[in-house]
């Protein structure tokens, strides 16, 4: 690591001067491009002059609604648009590749967020995801590759401020370049930014280890492990938006998910992809994964831990066929004066017969509906048939028979007791009965997800069954229960999901049938159109000019009445982006899934996301040393081996880009206690003070806590930060006396918490997230509290990225003693309520470990 910065500056106002010129052609350029596609949309599909041939109408309806997608792409990369440059040494020429072209032969290119080209074609400005920008990522001191000289340039809106060179090859460069290197090394100067409650991407600073896990190949499954601020997070944004880049084909028509931890995660990432480029990837949390359903409620730890578990794909199974009953009485209803009936080993054999039909359980209903009614509709025929029976016998035993009776008698002789068409009808007239159509609901119900699940757990007897039957404890069953109209928690849903599964689609016959005649109707317009349009060509047919004048409306009319179909079809379908299809269709198969803090999946909220990805091409991003839910991964083979049996890699992260040095050394003494078999990530940073302690008042309450706050916001907001973020995460038992004590400060996990200066958090809510400086509250108790001991004290200790204070009742667990030595080492006497922070000026950061 190390990077070489470069002192010798000779012209810093020409090199600026000359960058600026290039910075505002790009500028340009880019606004040229968002006028045309601009102008485009506006005029829309029958936007140049009307009429047109269908088929030309129809490619103007898909050329506008690319250029609405190019609009979107080129306006979320205004900021930073063009962040960097390259230059070959003079003797190699351009990197080969597949973008060798697009560069040029030439030795110069300028990186940036899209690919440009000037208006002769000629490339102004080289996506940071083309092959040919690559070196700008990889080139280090030692291996430079081609490279003489990296540049970045930073950009205040559209005026250059800065510019940061890193030369490898001073002799490569020509005299005019020499004379113009300036800089301080990019990586730091954007760490050291304040935060501003929304993650930024980090595509100009782009670290090698990550560049390998952006550009891993597409299939397969990659798992990004890497301590806390590795910026696996940041990695697997960009990754999306360099497969979207390179297999648009693809990934544009499937689309790309990224499943988070919580809520506020989501907004605080959500601008990543847009100011790269992308604004088609699908965020979701788990809870959000089955669409129509949002979770709500909480629920104990010990409940999470059994709805994460595997036992529930038995129980739901279970739960499932539980639903579908042959009673051992068999079946008997009253119908037309007369009791019919299924016996028992017939009922029993038509539902075996519909469970063995390989379908889901509210198809295989249809066959159940079927034979049902087809009994009942024998029986009653038969019982008829005794009740003609009798007098015929008796006429038969008198031996007076008519022949034409006996004629009658011979012919029927063959015949069955019910025709086909006989048989139909008995069939629909049982089914318009509601009394006969209740009695089979309750036998074989169509069901929802959300049906099958609530009335299992609002009803003790059936999870008495089901319950036994997936090996659920007495207590698990009873943890289970809860009323039908509870809210629904983030662990039902991936449950929900895996109903959905068993269950199918309800019968949506009616729907489908709508769906075919809609189709039909655009088909037969379209074709009509198209044979007026052939049949009435002037040069065709030589027919009286009046004639012409119709046939020729009419084909117009007929077209018109098409295209409004065809578009207002194609218009319904586009006017949804791939990703807002793609989340309201539970059973979208996407191209690539991102999983981040994947360490806190259950099983079954992996097999609801596997089930997303039939094709197995995932990211898997997260730090088993973090996990927090009980229910979560501690190693992963263990929730991947099932899916992909052992086939997938990994690659490590081991840089900490977050968290200052000082702050690092208390984290590595807790990850030694609490997963000492993870090495520590190594900090970038060590621009912080190092971490303070303060005793909380004799209440237990930190009642010091505002002024403590007030004077951390202070520390942040100065001293070149300019904007800062804080958050006081607590222990769950502090939590009410931390809010009532900062009213003003948001609480919980909601996307408006990112945008208060303080937010009071949960270590969970606070997975994910970053801020300048951090109070942790009550660490003992967030120990004790959490299901796996001090992990979630680990999450909360390596959020800040600056400053770091713990609030304690007595001693620091022992795990914290590093804090304590550190009060020591400072000499500063740490009396009740007064910290051992240093508010002095921060050493000069070093950049040792950022490559
Ligand atoms: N190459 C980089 N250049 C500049 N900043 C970076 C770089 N890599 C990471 N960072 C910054 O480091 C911080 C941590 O990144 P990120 O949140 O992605 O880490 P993480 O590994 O997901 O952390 P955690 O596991 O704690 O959630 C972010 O502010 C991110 O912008």
């Amino acid at each position: 690591m190390g990077i070489r910065q470069v002192e010798d500056v000779k012209s810093p106002e020409a090199a600026l001067r000359e960058e600026q010129e290039y910075v505002t052609r790009v500028y340009t350029r880019l606004d040229a491009e968002r006028d045309e596609a601009e102008r485009t949309v506006r005029e829309g599909p029958g936007g140049t002059g009307g009429g047109g041939a269908f088929q030309a109408r129809l490619e103007r309806a898909v050329a506008t609604d690319e250029a609405a997608r190019r609009l979107d792409r080129l306006t979320g990369v205004e900021r930073g648009l063009c962040f960097g440059r390259i230059d070959h040494r003079r003797d190699d020429t351009a990197p080969e590749g597949e973008d060798a072209d697009e560069a040029g032969p030439r030795d110069t290119f300028y990186i940036g967020r899209i690919g440009l080209r000037d208006e002769h074609r000629e490339p102004l400005l080289i996506d940071w995801r083309a092959e040919a920008a690559r070196p700008f990522y990889t080139a280090t001191p030692t291996s430079p590759g081609t490279l003489a000289r990296r540049r970045h340039l930073h950009l205040r809106l559209r005026e250059l401020v800065r510019i940061d060179d890193e030369v490898f090859d001073l002799d490569g460069l020509s005299t005019a370049d020499q004379s113009t290197i300036v800089g301080e090394a990019a990586l730091l100067a954007t760490l050291r930014r304040g935060r501003t409650g929304r993650m930024s991407d980090v595509v100009a600073t782009i670290q090698e280890e990550q560049d390998q896990v952006i550009r891993a190949g597409l299939p397969g499954v990659l798992v990004v492990q890497g301590g806390p601020g590795t910026g696996k997070t940041v990695a697997a944004l960009h990754r999306a938006a360099y497969l979207l880049y390179t297999h648009r084909e693809v990934l544009e028509r499937r689309g790309v998910l990224v499943v988070g931890p919580n809520a506020t995660f989501m907004r605080y990432i959500e601008q990543v992809l847009p100011g790269l480029g992308e604004s088609d990837v699908a965020l979701a949390t788990v809870g959000e994964l089955f669409p129509g359903v949002r979770a709500t409620a909480a629920e104990t730890p010990e409940v999470a831990i059994l709805k994460g578990g595997l036992r529930m794909a038995g129980m739901i199974e279970s739960a499932v066929r539980d639903r579908q009953r042959a009673p051992q009485e068999g079946l008997e209803i009253e119908n037309d004066g007369m009791v019919l009936r299924v016996e028992p080993a017939r009922l029993r054999e038509i539902r075996d017969r519909a469970r063995n039909l390989r379908a889901s359980h509210n198809v295989q209903r249809r066959l159940f509906v079927h034979d049902v009614l087809q009994a009942l509709a024998v029986d009653r025929a038969e019982q008829y048939d005794k009740m003609t029976d009798e007098p015929l016998q008796e006429i038969l035993r008198s031996g007076n028979v008519p022949q034409w009776l006996q004629e009658l008698l011979d012919e029927a002789e063959d015949q069955p007791l019910l025709d086909g068409t006989d048989l139909k009808l008995a069939k629909e007239a049982l089914w318009a009965e509601p009394a006969v159509r209740q009695l089979i609901d309750d036998l074989w119900p169509e069901l929802t997800p959300q049906q099958l699940l609530s009335e299992l757990f609002a009803d003790a007897a059936a999870l008495e069954r089901v319950g036994g039957a997936a090996a659920l404890t007495k207590a698990e069953r009873a943890d289970l229960f809860r009323p039908a109209d509870a809210e629904w928690t983030v662990s039902d849903v991936p449950l929900l999901d895996e109903a959905a599964e068993l269950l199918g689609a309800p019968d949506d016959a009616a729907e489908r049938a709508r769906l075919r005649a809609a189709q039909r109707e655009v088909e037969a317009e379209e074709q009509y159109a198209r044979e007026v349009i052939e049949s009435t060509g002037v040069e065709q047919i030589g027919i009286p000019e009046i004639d012409l004048l119709n046939a020729g409306e009419l084909a117009e009319r007929h077209v018109e009445d098409a295209l409004e179909l065809a578009e207002r079809q194609h218009y319904d379908g586009l006017r949804l982006t791939t990703a807002q299809r793609a989340a309201a269709d539970r059973e979208w198969a996407y191209g690539h899934v991102i999983v981040d803090e994947a360490q806190e999946l259950s099983e079954m909220a992996w097999r609801a996301v596997m089930r997303k990805v039939p094709t197995r091409s995932l990211t898997v991003v997260g730090d088993v040393a973090q996990t927090g839910n009980p229910a979560g991964a501690r190693s992963w083979g263990d929730m991947l081996d099932r899916y992909v049996h052992g086939r997938w890699r990994e690659q490590r992260l081991m840089v900490n880009y977050r968290t200052p040095a000082a702050i690092m050394r208390i984290a590595a003494d807790v990850l030694a206690e609490v997963a000492p078999e993870q090495t520590p990530p190594e900090p970038v940073r060590d621009d912080g003070p190092p971490p303070g302690v303060v005793r909380m008042d004799a209440e237990g309450i930190p009642g010091g806590l505002p002024a403590l706050v007030d004077a951390e916001l202070i520390q942040i907001t100065t001293d070149r930060i300019g904007e800062g973020r804080l958050a006081v995460i607590a222990s769950a038992a502090t939590h009410p006396a931390v809010r009532a004590a900062l009213p003003d400060a948001e609480a919980g996990a909601t996307p408006e918490a990112l945008d208060s200066p303080v937010v009071v958090l949960t270590p969970e809510e606070s997975k994910g997230l970053e801020f300048d400086s951090v109070i942790v509250v009550d660490p003992a108790g967030i120990i004790d509290e959490s299901p796996r001991g001090g992990h979630d004290l680990y999450v909360a200790i390596t959020r800040a990225t600056r400053r770091m204070t713990l609030v304690q009742d007595g001693d620091l667990p022992p795990m914290l003693s590093g804090v304590k030595a550190q009060e020591e080492i400072q000499g500063e006497p740490g009396a009740a309520g007064v910290q051992s922070q240093s508010g002095s000026a921060d050493p000069e950061p070093s950049a040792d470990a950022a490559r």
